[in-house]
């Protein structure tokens, strides 16, 4: 497909720009560092840019870099603060692994870039790290040669052009005259040229059309759809088999990708017992919607969840919907034999609130003190301290435990809102150990297992080209162990949740029944009943119909689904020990 792609070597490479010209994958070019290896000062700006993307002339002025080392007649296009932002979000994730999620909304703060810019810059960033597939398939069209031989500066500066032309409303000269502003500033006059030639081919076809090109000109259907909808191939029969193996028809594949590449809306857990969905002060202005299965989620609605109060001081927190649902679900399920409960301090009514159908119960009173529960794998914290709060009301106390130091002390800081004497402890060690060392000491334990991340795509943007399926090899090996361990640490009668943000077999379905296979001591739960007998009830007494594969009890575990649920695709298999 396509004619002649742009030949880079009749363009000018200069080698007075920031970082050089080294090639694709080891350069540093546009690294965000100044000519003496400083951070490039803050260019700060406001809301000046308009409905389309497009910046006006002086927030430019305003904005722009001050350490090109270029000659002023090829300053003569200044540089947008967003693109910049964006390029060098991108830089940085390609040369230091870093996440986008956690270094794009420090940098935008840090350069004062707020309002639309921020908006602007986020869009750009994460659509072009999440749509790379697609875009590098789209370029791979209009240069001559292997993107892998491009600079990687380079390279970037084009994938974010291309997501300008066909992945947002700017409009195509806007896109392509501040895409070759920001080359020439960042990689240097000649690539620059390189640039605007690349980038007037891609704009002139539109994105339906180059899909269609894409498709024909692919070996088959999956990977035609893979290309199409940006996702590598293994991770595209990963996630179809998961489908399939979950109990869903493999064809949804096609709505799952796209699914993955819609940004999530932001979802806010009010942690009960701590803050209250109509106390003004704790939400401040923010425009709240209450989410479609949990009791406990918000839907916040444009705002920045770091200004909500809540937020700010712990007794909120932004999580998906799925992640609560399989926290409440552990905390209500009943519990064998001694131990089992405690008295209520403030019961959530909706939490312990019996489905239809299920055969979720009221827990016995305890006759052995109050129930111990353990979060064998909590870094960064979401989860325990959704799970500390529901503790706090059923008079339980939590262990919280995290093998990395520095994500057990981001526990601690999602713990900050705990009243006193909920939490034992936060500590960092190693969860396969907890077993040996503390054998039947809990009552319940959760288990959300370090795994691929395949099912949380949408809030990751970088992580699909991260991923390799050798990870699956190392991280089912650290699962299967993890959750025999947990089994050990919990007591007969007591309870243990398996949880992964992966939908992939390997990681779910086949590390409970490995592990199962091994011992004879466990049960499986009816997992969508309790998850059932969870979700939020309607002023009317109904509950929403949280539709799960399989048909009543032909499955015992719950998968979740973006394209399904709005959620990330959650695994959940609850088990009893005897
Ligand atoms: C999926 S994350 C947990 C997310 C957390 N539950 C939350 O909701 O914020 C998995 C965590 O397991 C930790 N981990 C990995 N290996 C571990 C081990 N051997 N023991 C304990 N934690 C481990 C990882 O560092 C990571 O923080």
């Amino acid at each position: 497909m396509g004619g002649t792609g742009v030949n880079a070597d009749h363009f000018e490479r200069r080698d007075d720009r920031p970082g050089g010209g080294r090639r694709n994958g080891h350069g540093r070019s546009g690294s965000g560092r100044d000519d003496h290896g400083g951070r490039r000062r803050p260019g700060g700006q406001d809301d000046r840019r308009d409905a389309r993307g497009r910046q006006r002339p002086a927030a430019r002025v305003r904005g722009e870099r001050s350490t090109s080392r270029q000659a002023p007649g090829q300053r003569a296009k200044r540089t947008d603060p967003a693109r910049t932002a964006a390029f060098d979000v991108l830089r940085e994730v390609d040369e230091s692994d870093a996440y986008a999620n956690l270094v794009l909304p420090p940098l935008l703060a840090d350069r004062r870039i707020r309002g639309r810019d921020a908006g602007f810059a986020t869009e750009l960033t994460y659509g072009t790290l999440r749509m790379r597939g697609r875009y590098d398939a789209v370029l791979a069209e209009c240069v001559d040669r292997p993107l892998d031989d491009l600079d990687a500066g380079v390279l970037d500066v084009l994938r974010l052009g291309a997501h300008q032309l066909l992945g947002m409303r700017v409009p195509s000269h806007a896109a392509v005259s501040e895409t070759v502003a920001l080359a020439r500033t960042n990689v240097g006059a000649g690539p620059a040229q390189f640039v605007n030639a690349v980038l007037r081919r891609v704009s002139e076809v539109s994105l339906p059309e180059w899909l269609e090109r894409i498709e024909a000109g692919a070996p088959d259907r999956l990977t035609g759809l893979a290309t199409v909808q940006s996702h590598p191939l293994w991770v595209v029969r990963s996630l179809r088999e998961a489908l399939a193996g979950h109990g869903r028809d493999p064809g949804e594949i096609g709505d799952l990708l796209a699914a993955d590449n819609e940004p999530p809306r932001v979802t806010l857990v009010a942690r009960p017992g701590l803050v209250d969905v109509s106390d003004d002060d704790a939400w401040h202005d923010a425009d709240l919607v209450p989410g479609r299965w949990a009791p406990t989620a918000l839907v916040l609605d444009g705002s920045d969840p770091g200004v909500v109060p809540a937020v700010r001081d712990g007794r909120a927190g932004v999580q998906d919907e799925g992640s609560q649902l399989v926290t409440l679900a552990l905390a209500a399920v009943p519990l064998d034999g001694r131990g089992a409960g405690g008295p209520a301090r403030n019961e959530a009514p909706q939490a312990r609130a019996t489905d239809s159908g299920g055969p979720v119960s009221e827990p016995e009173p305890s006759t052995s003190g109050p129930e111990r529960w353990l979060d064998l794998c909590a870094g960064p914290g979401g989860k325990a301290a959704l799970l500390a709060a529901l503790a706090a009301q059923r008079g339980a106390t939590l262990v919280a435990n995290e093998v990395q130091p520095h994500r057990a002390r981001l526990v601690r800081r999602a713990l900050d809102a705990v009243p006193d004497g909920v939490v034992e402890e936060v500590r960092t060690g190693d969860g396969r150990e907890t077993g040996t060392d503390e054998p039947g000491a809990y009552d319940r334990v959760l288990v959300d297992a370090p795994c691929t991340g395949l099912g949380a795509l949408r809030r990751r943007p970088e992580s699909r080209w991260r991923r390799t399926p050798a990870d699956l090899a190392t991280l089912t090996g650290l699962q299967r162990e993890l959750l025999a361990s947990a089994l050990d640490a919990v007591r007969p009668g007591g309870v243990v949740a398996y949880v992964t943000c992966s939908p992939v077999l390997a990681e779910t379905q086949l590390v409970v029944t490995d592990v199962l296979r091994r011992r004879d001591d466990v049960e499986r739960l009816d997992t969508p009943a309790v998850v059932r007998s969870v979700l939020r009830t309607e002023p009317d007494g109904t509950r929403p119909d949280l539709p799960l594969t399989g048909g009543a009890g032909a499955r015992d575990d719950v998968q979740l689904w973006p394209h399904v649920h709005g959620t990330d695709a959650m695994h959940l298999t609850l088990l009893r020990k005897h």
